[in-house]
């Protein structure tokens, strides 16, 4: 199952930096390796904020929120997820040019 899922970072501003840092550097690693296994296809920046959008490609919904949860920074994030359904008009990807 696909699903579209929306990042919004809100680390405390009184956070101290080292202690951001250390959460930033876990969650990069965290997140390598969810890419790696083939579970987070995609993973942008959405320019001038500190935000993802990301695609999904998980079994079910409690894969997706063990995944999630799993996130060191998911206490600091505002998450917003969306399931995706195939759309009657969509090429499939060996038909697009
Ligand atoms: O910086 C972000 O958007 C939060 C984040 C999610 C995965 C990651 O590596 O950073």
């Amino acid at each position: 199952m696909l699903f579209h899922v929306a990042m919004q970072v809100r680390l405390p501003p009184d956070m101290p930096a080292d202690r951001a840092d250390a959460l930033k550097s876990r969650e990069k690693a965290v997140a390598q390796e969810i890419q790696r296994q083939g579970k987070w296809p995609h993973l942008w920046r959405v320019a001038g904020r500190y935000a993802n959008i990301s695609i999904f490609d998980v079994a079910d919904n409690d894969e997706l929120h063990a995944l999630l949860s799993s996130l060191p920074l998911f206490p600091y994030m505002d998450i917003t997820v969306t399931p995706l359904a195939q759309h009657p008009s969509a090429l499939p990807a060996e038909a697009r040019a």
